[in-house]
């Protein structure tokens, strides 16, 4: 092998994390090449409706698929919370990176945090898992969409469209926009997306080569916190159209694992927490999954499917 071409959307964000996983590639393999290859994906294409109306976050993926089975590209690099649960026949997770902060943020030009909100403050966000939980904190919101890669968001924000809005800290850190966070919405009261903060790196399953080379990017910790996370979601069927949060850390020796499902309309909010053995993620992520189900989750995750 010598070259790894790097599949990659075109967002400031998602390039900054490709260039990131194309640096730590050329430090763990100095003798090979590797290069980035910018695309555009549909999910950049559509950005006036809600992604869950469109068909989902599997969106983000499909022409970088497209462009390694055509062989113009060996890998691609995601955030872990847009990949879905399953992935196409053929391609296989490589390397899950150190995470970085999983929190959201609150962004604001006038007010500190969530609670200094005036009454029916003008806050934006598509996501129904941070809807859910703003009209839980509070229901005097009014909650508005906003879609668009990060700085399109913060530029509706500095142009008056809304009071606040809510964004990944891990975004705004790799962009150099950590400035911009007001406040951090962190677990275990507020619930991130499922595997956010952490970098997944794509490949075709049968390049066992490739697999090597990804190998040493691997955080094993990050990966099993996020595999927890992802079997929680995969057993609730989550995906972008539900609001469903996850979040798992490591204690001593152990996983400790929150998980939230909403209503984004009512504010209504379930929640289980679990602890499992470091090696027991995936059914830890089952048994959090069944916790919720028995508080009535199933109903919450049918009707908001919309
Ligand atoms: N929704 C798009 C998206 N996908 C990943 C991140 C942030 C980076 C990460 O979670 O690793 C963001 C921006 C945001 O939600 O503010």
């Amino acid at each position: 092998m010598k070259s790894l071409r790097i599949a990659t959307r075109q967002s400031a964000l998602a390039v900054w994390q490709a260039e990131h996983v194309a640096a730590r590639l050329r430090q763990a393999h100095p003798d090979v090449l590797v290069e980035l290859v910018p695309m555009t994906t549909r999910g950049d294409e559509i950005i006036d409706r809600p992604l869950a109306a469109i068909g989902g976050k599997g969106l983000f993926l499909k022409e970088l698929e497209v462009a390694m089975a055509e062989g113009r590209a060996d890998i691609a690099v995601h955030s872990l919370k847009d990949v879905p649960m399953s992935l196409e026949a053929g391609f296989s997770i490589g390397a899950v990176l150190e995470r970085a902060d999983p929190a959201d943020a609150f962004v604001s030009n006038a007010y500190e945090r969530l609670s200094e909100l005036p009454q029916g403050a003008r806050v934006g966000t598509s996501s129904l898992r941070r809807q859910a939980q703003l009209r839980a904190f509070r229901p005097d919101l009014e909650l508005l969409d906003l879609r668009g890669n990060v700085g399109t968001r913060l530029a509706k924000l500095d142009a008056g469209q809304y009071d606040a809005i809510i964004l990944a800290c891990a975004g705004l850190d790799r962009l150099g926009l950590a400035a911009r966070i007001r406040n951090r919405l962190a677990p275990p009261d507020w619930v991130p997306a499922v595997a956010q903060g952490a970098i997944a790196i794509e490949y075709r399953t049968i390049d066992r080569e490739v697999a090597g080379l990804l190998a040493p990017l691997n955080d094993a910790e990050t990966s099993r916190c996020t595999g927890a996370e992802r079997a929680m979601n995969l057993a609730l069927h989550g995906s972008c159209s539900v609001p469903i949060a996850g979040f798992c850390w490591e204690t001593e020796n152990a996983l400790d694992l929150v998980g939230l499902v909403g209503d984004a309309a009512t504010g209504r909010l379930l929640r289980a927490r679990a602890t499992a053995p470091r090696d027991q993620g995936e059914a830890l992520g089952l048994q959090v999954a069944d916790l919720l189900l028995a508080q009535g989750a199933g109903p919450l995750l049918g009707r908001s499917a919309s």
